[in-house]
């Protein structure tokens, strides 16, 4: 039968029931097999959808049967919620408008997604001392502080001026009418407000501040699972591009810098803080891979190459092409410049380390976009438009 498992503590791991509310998304369905596949815990999978994770639903015959219910649940308005949180050991939220095409486009659904949504979520776990692990962003950083220096500062080079540390960086956002920066504050406020609770009302908290976690089954593919005019994260618009063969667009000169770490590296590190209350309660962690940093247009070469690789299709002439933020986002959009997260705290308490390199992420990941969609997207270009 099972075997015990035990925690960076040495203590037994007793089985748990986890309210994971979004479960159907990107983290979401990797958290979901991760738990399932290596883990006795149980899950109330909470999501408006669940196409990602149909596959760990449909047949009763499956190894982990009876260990994962889904709810269809919209949390905006839903009485069920309560009631589930409160038959968990442990909430999980993940649920969030988390794409930066609707940011400057749709503020308000951003701010009441990324915050007033979430409210009663902690709320419910505050009252009923119930443990809770929060999704923020590394967004919360906004800009660097070296990205107010003269552009020939040698202070530039200096760590101090760019490194994000959970318990020392400022969050800096830009003026209110970039509105870009509406998705950072809310998650922010979202932030302060589970940490209040932990000072005043003694709420177990965790909050996680992923940095570009990326792999297979990232948002969709406009006009094949998602719609048309749809734009979602760069890993994605990129892959698209890639499939129909249209340059790919890099916004301002693709100048900005990203750290990206695979997803199935980051889901270790959720696992070890499920797993190890007592290390990671209280805590706030960066989770992201500082040693995979790339500007957009390298990452769009990088991609370029790669996919010609796994795909066998040579690259276009001119694989990449320029456009304004304007154009591509519209009016109010801004941009983080640059995000290395530092890595003591979850070192420290974790011992967590990302194992995985951009290239060899991005081979799997690509080979999995090439295998999923290369067929559907030649389809659907192949359909004569009606006229
Ligand atoms: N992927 C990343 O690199 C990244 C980076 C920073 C922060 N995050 C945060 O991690 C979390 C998950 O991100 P993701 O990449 O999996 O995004 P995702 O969009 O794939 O997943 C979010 C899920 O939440 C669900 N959801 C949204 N509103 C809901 C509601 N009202 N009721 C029920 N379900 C709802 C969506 O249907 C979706 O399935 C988000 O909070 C996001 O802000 C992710
Ligand atoms: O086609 C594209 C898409 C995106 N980009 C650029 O690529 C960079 C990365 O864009 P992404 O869409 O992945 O989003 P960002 O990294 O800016 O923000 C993300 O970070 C962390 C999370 O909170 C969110 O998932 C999201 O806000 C940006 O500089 C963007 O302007 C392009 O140059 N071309």
């Amino acid at each position: 039968m099972a075997t015990e498992r035990f925690n960076l503590d040495g203590r037994p791991i007793k089985p748990m029931t986890i309210c994971m509310i979004g479960a159907g998304g990107f983290i979401g369905s990797h958290l979901c097999e991760k738990i399932l596949y290596e883990t006795p815990h149980k899950i109330l999978a909470l999501d408006v959808y669940n196409d990602k994770i149909k596959h760990l639903l449909e047949s009763e015959s499956l190894p982990w049967g009876d260990r994962i219910q889904f709810h269809r649940i919209n949390i905006k308005h839903d009485s069920r919620l309560e009631g589930l949180i409160k038959m968990s050991d442990l909430t999980i939220n993940l649920a969030a408008i988390c794409t930066p095409a609707d940011y400057n486009t749709r503020p308000l659904d951003t701010i009441y997604s990324n915050f007033i949504d979430a409210l009663p979520v902690v709320k419910y776990c505050s009252e009923n001392g119930k443990r809770l692990i929060h999704f923020s962003t590394c967004e919360v950083y906004g800009k660097t502080i070296g990205s107010f220096l003269p552009k020939d500062s040698p202070l530039r080079e200096d760590p101090a001026y760019y490194i994000l540390k959970e318990n020392a960086s400022p969050c800096i956002f830009g003026s209110i009418e970039k509105q870009r920066w509406s998705y950072a504050c809310a998650k922010q406020l979202i932030e302060r407000l589970v940490y209040a609770e932990g000072a005043e009302n003694g709420l177990e908290f965790t909050i996680v501040r992923p940095f570009n976690w990326i792999g297979p089954r990232m948002d969709f593919i406009p006009g094949i699972d998602g719609p048309n005019e749809g734009v979602p994260r760069v890993l994605a618009c990129f892959s698209n591009n890639l499939l129909r063969r249209e340059p790919l667009k890099l916004v301002d000169g693709g100048q900005s810098q990203r750290t990206f770490v695979y997803i199935k590296d980051a889901i270790e590190a959720v696992l070890l803080m499920i797993e190890n209350p007592a290390r990671a309660n209280g805590q706030i962690f960066n989770v992201g891979n500082p040693h995979n940093e790339v500007t957009v247009r390298q990452l769009a070469e990088m991609m370029t190459e790669v996919y010609a690789k796994v795909s066998g299709e040579s690259s276009l002439e001119e694989p990449t092409i320029d456009v304004s933020s304007k154009e591509f986002y519209g009016e109010g959009y801004d941009d983080s410049d640059k995000r290395i997260p530092d890595m003591t705290i979850i070192n420290r308490q974790l011992g967590w380390n990302p194992k995985t390199s951009l290239w060899d992420l991005l081979e799997s990941t690509l080979t999995y976009q090439h295998r999923t969609y290369a067929e559907a997207v030649k389809k659907a270009v192949a359909k004569p438009t009606s006229s």
